[in-house]
């Protein structure tokens, strides 16, 4: 742990009570001691290089200054990952480590306007481009000599991809594709670092050859020169101005006016248009998502270290915090001995090892998705689609809903940007949006199982399997409830079974009144996203319950009782969250349910002991937290003080102000 200074005594006795051995924790969460040793050692390298500190904090910086600023700890940030990556030749771990860990974010604080181009510039290069296209830009990208980020919301249209107006007309002429914005909203808008910062883009536009349109397709598009930065002739570019977080992106606004780009310059291992404007398909046209596919994995992960952020610096504050009186004529009590307290965080701990589990199964199967791919089997493409879809929408909801409880965890000081929570939540929120709105998601999960649900006979791919079973048998043949982890995850899926079914009668009935297909799916939209989302809360449940028990096998005992303990918390908290559910679509009681708060009760008291214990193993450092009241030494009020001492405010004891406007107004001369 860092800067073993004086700690809190409240704080270093809630450490002397922890149960379990917190560094066997942290080992297991990173993947083995070995992984620790990696990851503490890139850590320190990191810090040693002072990036991460400000002279002014970044809060008090005007926003043409964020960005420069952005700009010089992004450089920092990668030329320190080059000399990593040629030191130590593993560079897709260390990016995965910098960009996908914590450890970026808390250099690049409010978002970096670099992310874009190693997360989806380059994916894009290696994803969609042809063996040549990738030996001719990659290199180009991976060294950074040329700067990319990925363009295809446009003012007008975000959600739906295949409404973008931005054309790319082949001109069989001269060879090229023409590139046109033809109205307002066909201007591109929102894409990361594109405002200032690429000098290159990807850009997903509506292919038009030999007069036809094919639809969306990427084409790579120089922006600026590489030598002056200046837009080049035909590009106007610019910023998008203040947004709710996320002020160091620089995200951008880009119009086309008839910009030509050689025909190589479309992205081909997919599609592609010959010489003589031939066009030539795809296997699926849904492979041009690709990118956004890979990205919606990578987001379920890094939620995760979100919310260990969220929940170390409440956890922590709130085993320092003593207010108001538990007992009479006793001292005023931490405020984590509230029972309210406890629910509001146990619930982020226990959620962030239950989305780390799913996360990593979710990479596994991208991996292995990907690679049939390569051999041309796309049949497991449409069960990672919808998979990828409602995690996205679950993870960063449930994220948002994380950050923003422990920031009312820290009553008024959560509310402090020197709490670190406020930022975060700009970030975590902003993810509920991007890559994919998260109504959407759960929309796109829904059509996937009402198909499933139709699918009669054929077995039904695993995450789905489920369904067969509830509509043949389990409907029909309810079983006792028991108040068990597999009873949860059974109601879970009889809930995802009952709404799909219900979901599907309905819109046949709607269709049976006169509705077209379309219009009845509209009308029971509500209720497919909630049937959506009981899927994905099933699958969470299910892959976390089942990872644990494997996991445990290679643990203490100590440790094993602990983490079977928080698959209990988090499965006994959902159940009582979705209660209603529970007593509409399984064998549950009213009996049932009071078992199931005694339960829940019973677990948070256990698990209360090992609160800052089960925090300290996610093993952020301080200056990863960044936060006055979450740092390892619980000083909190020492820290608040300190922070509030660099408020340019407080630098001069009389405002000017006083004497240009105030003074004169109390006196009645203004
Ligand atoms: C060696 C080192 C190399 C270095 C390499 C570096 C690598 C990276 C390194 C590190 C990574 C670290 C990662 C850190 C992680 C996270 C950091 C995150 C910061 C990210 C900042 C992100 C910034 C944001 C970017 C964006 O937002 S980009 C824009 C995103 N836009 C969207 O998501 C739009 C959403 N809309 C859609 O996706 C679609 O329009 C749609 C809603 C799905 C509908 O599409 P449409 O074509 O209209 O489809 P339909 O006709 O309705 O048919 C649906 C049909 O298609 C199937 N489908 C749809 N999508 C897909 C898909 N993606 N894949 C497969 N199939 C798909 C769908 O199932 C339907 O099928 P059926 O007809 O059979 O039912
Ligand atoms: C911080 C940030 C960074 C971004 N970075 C990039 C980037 O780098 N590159 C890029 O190309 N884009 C980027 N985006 C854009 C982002 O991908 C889109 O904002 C997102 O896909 C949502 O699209 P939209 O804004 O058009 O919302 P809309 O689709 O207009 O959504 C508005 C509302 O309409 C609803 N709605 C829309 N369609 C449907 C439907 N079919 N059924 C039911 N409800 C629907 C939604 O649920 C939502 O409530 C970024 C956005 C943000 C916020």
């Amino acid at each position: 742990m860092s800067n073993p200074v004086k700690v809190n005594p409240d704080l270093q006795k809630e450490r002397e009570k922890c149960t379990f051995n917190v560094i066997e924790l942290t080992n297991v969460i990173d993947g083995g001691p070995q992984k620790t040793e990696e990851r503490k050692k890139r850590e320190d390298m990191v810090f040693k290089e002072g990036i991460h500190i400000d002279e002014v904090p970044s809060d008090y910086l005007s926003h043409k200054e964020k960005y420069e600023l952005a700009v010089k700890k992004a450089c920092l940030l990668f030329k320190m990952m080059r000399r990593l990556q040629e030191e130590e030749n593993a560079g897709m771990e260390n990016y995965m480590a910098l960009l996908g860990g914590t450890l970026g974010t808390a250099i690049l604080g409010d978002g970096s306007p670099l992310t874009l181009h190693y997360v989806m510039f380059i994916p894009t290069l290696m994803g969609q481009g042809t063996v040549e296209q990738q030996a001719y830009w990659i290199s180009r990208a991976f060294n950074l000599n040329i700067i990319g980020t990925y363009a295809q919301t446009e003012l007008g249209h975000g959600t739906f991809v295949r409404g973008l107006e931005t054309t790319a007309t082949y001109d069989v002429s001269t060879k090229e594709f023409l590139l046109h914005s033809p109205t307002l909203t066909a201007y591109k808008w929102w894409p990361g670092g594109l405002a200032h910062t690429a000098n290159y883009c990807v850009v997903m536009a509506q292919l038009y050859t030999q007069g036809e349109c094919h639809g969306i397709h990427p084409f790579i598009v120089q922006l600026r020169d590489e030598e002056t930065h200046m837009p080049l002739p035909g590009i106007k570019v610019g910023e998008i101005g203040a947004k709710l977080g996320m002020n160091g992106t620089n995200n951008g606004f880009l119009g086309f006016d008839h910009v030509r780009i050689p025909r190589e310059h479309m992205l081909m291992k997919n599609s592609k248009v010959l010489e003589d404007g031939t066009y030539v398909k795809a296997t699926s046209s849904k492979l041009t998502y690709g990118t956004m596919m890979f990205v919606r994995v990578m987001l379920v992960q890094d939620m995760c270290n979100y919310m260990a952020k969220a929940v170390t610096i409440a956890t922590r504050y709130s085993a320092v915090r003593r207010q108001s009186q538990l007992r009479p004529d006793e001292p005023e009590p931490q405020i984590l001995d509230y029972v309210t307290q406890q629910h509001k965080l146990l619930i982020g701990t226990a959620s962030v090892h239950a989305f780390r589990l799913c996360a990593s199964w979710l990479w596994d199967m991208y991996n292995n998705v990907t690679a049939e791919l390569e051999t041309g089997d796309l049949e497991r493409l449409p069960e990672l689609h919808a998979l990828s879809c409602c995690l996205k929408a679950i993870a960063t909801s449930d994220a948002a809903a994380c950050v923003e409880r422990c920031r009312l965890a820290c009553g008024g000081h959560g509310y402090m940007l020197a709490s670190n929570l406020p930022l975060t939540y700009g970030l975590v929120t902003a993810a509920c949006t991007y890559e994919g709105e998260n109504t959407v998601m759960l929309l796109q999960t829904a059509r996937y199982l009402v198909k499933a649900w139709h699918q009669s006979g054929a077995a039904l791919p695993p995450t789905v399997a489920y369904l067969a079973l509830a509509r043949d048998t389990r409907l029909t043949h309810s079983q006792p409830w028991r108040n068990e982890v597999d009873a949860i995850v059974d109601g879970f899926q009889r809930i995802a079974a009952g709404k799909i079914a219900l979901c599907v009668a309905q819109i046949e009935k709607r269709e049976k009144s006169g509705m077209t297909y379309e219009d009845a799916w509209n009308m029971t939209s509500v209720q497919l996203t909630a049937a959506s989302e009981a899927h994905c809360r099933a699958f969470i449940l299910s892959s976390f319950q089942k990872e644990t028990e494997k996991l445990v096998k290679t643990v203490s005992a100590p440790l094993r009782l602990v983490l079977l303990q928080l698959v209990e918390l988090y499965a006994v908290y959902w159940a009582l969250e979705c209660v209603g559910d529970l007593l509409r679509f399984s064998s549950i009681s009213e009996r049932d349910i009071e078992g199931l708060q005694n339960w829940y009760e019973d677990l948070l008291v256990k698990l209360r002991p090992n609160a800052v214990g089960l925090v300290d193993s996610f093993d952020i450092r301080d200056e990863i937290l960044h936060s006055a009241l979450g740092a390892y030494d619980g000083r909190a009020y020492e820290r608040l003080m300190e922070e509030a001492m660099k408020s340019p405010l407080n630098a001069e004891p009389v405002n000017q102000s006083f004497h240009k406007y105030l003074k004169p107004f109390m006196q009645g001369k203004l």
